[in-house]
């Protein structure tokens, strides 16, 4: 059985449409990402999941329960890692797992047991008894995915789970993410970090203005839209040899690189004043054509396609943008 199933999703605010129609499943023991920018709908459609907001129209089901008609019973099987953390800042460590334990009616020698497990998975166990407005943004992060667990879910939602992090700490999360994931629990993620969508998840949807755009494995989608690799070329500010003149603007020049290499691809993309190609099979061939004409580009560089490539491809624009 599918953990959950969305059919023709909508959420409208106001008469404002935020996610549009949306059909999308989550397996069993996976983990199931939303990749997109600022304002794409991923949070709306999360919180729809986890009963916070109530749907406009379609079909909802998580755990086989219809989100509008069983609310309490689902809310009651989720862990929610909401995207800003809402721990108690008052109380230590410990004592915040212990509160949470005690909404789920988990009984205290249970609560106490579980929740230095969780301490020990999440390398807090010898901050327990610390106040939370002593720990690193980091320890509050693997914090409040610690409370999220404490009553044993069957799927855990996690809301940009390293917006704001530092590289180390967000890595610390991943890695402890993907154990739990080794152990069977099934994971939910939204995230606007193409790193994060490729290191964690199993299958993703790319999102935009509240529609799918595209839905597979994170490798699978670079590899079907994209290829291998990139030969990124930076048209601005391009020093031209006399030969050259007439490439004097970004349109003429990406034209003729395209007429010259077209041979070697397999598609471009021009974007502001840069060029993307992406290479048949031998991207250094294509490298080298490059480097053989009379310009000197603002930047030029072969490297492994990604899910950024994917995203611009399909909507024009950066994942940041
Ligand atoms: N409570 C609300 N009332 C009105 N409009 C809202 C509300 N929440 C979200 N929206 C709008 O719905 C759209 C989708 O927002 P949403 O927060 O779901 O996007 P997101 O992909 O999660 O982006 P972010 O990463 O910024 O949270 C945006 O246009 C947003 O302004």
């Amino acid at each position: 059985m599918d953990v959950i199933v969305a059919e023709k999703l909508t959420k409208e605010y106001n008469g404002k449409v935020a996610v549009r129609g949306i059909d999308f499943r989550v397996r069993h023991r996976e983990c199931f990402g939303f990749l997109g920018p600022n304002g794409a709908g991923k949070t709306t459609t999360v919180n729809m999941i986890y009963c916070l907001s109530p749907v406009t129209s379609g079909r909802l089901t998580v755990l086989g329960m219809d989100v509008q008609k069983k609310p309490r019973e689902i809310k009651s099987r989720l862990g929610v890692v909401p995207q800003e953390n809402n721990l108690d800042p008052d109380l230590k460590v410990l004592q915040n797992l212990l509160v949470y334990a005690n909404y789920f009616r988990i009984p205290a020698a249970t609560a106490r047991t579980r929740a230095m497990e969780l301490l020990e998975f999440f390398d807090l166990a010898d901050r327990a008894n610390d106040r939370v407005d002593r720990l690193s943004g980091g320890m509050r992060r693997r914090l409040t995915i610690a409370r999220a667990l404490i009553n044993n879910p069957d799927l855990v939602i996690l809301d940009e789970p390293t917006t704001g992090l530092d590289p180390q700490a967000r890595h610390l999360v991943w890695q402890r993410l993907r154990r739990l994931k080794e152990r069977g629990v099934t994971l939910l993620l939204t995230t606007h970090y193409l790193e994060e969508a490729s290191q964690l998840c199993d299958r993703l949807v790319i999102m935009d203005r509240g529609e799918i755009l595209e839905e597979g494995d994170p490798q699978g989608l670079v590899a079907k839209h994209i290829g291998r690799e990139v030969v990124e070329v930076g048209l601005g500010r391009m020093e031209c040899a006399e030969q050259f003149q007439p490439a004097v603007n970004c349109d003429d020049t990406a034209a003729m690189i395209v007429g010259r290499t077209n041979h070697l691809l397999r598609g471009h993309l021009a974007v502001g004043d840069s060029l993307f190609l992406f290479p048949r099979d031998n991207g250094q061939a294509v490298l080298q054509a490059l480097q053989d004409m009379p310009v000197r580009f603002s930047h030029l560089l072969l490297r492994p396609a990604t899910l950024e490539d994917v995203f611009l491809k399909l909507t024009g624009r950066g994942l940041r943008a």
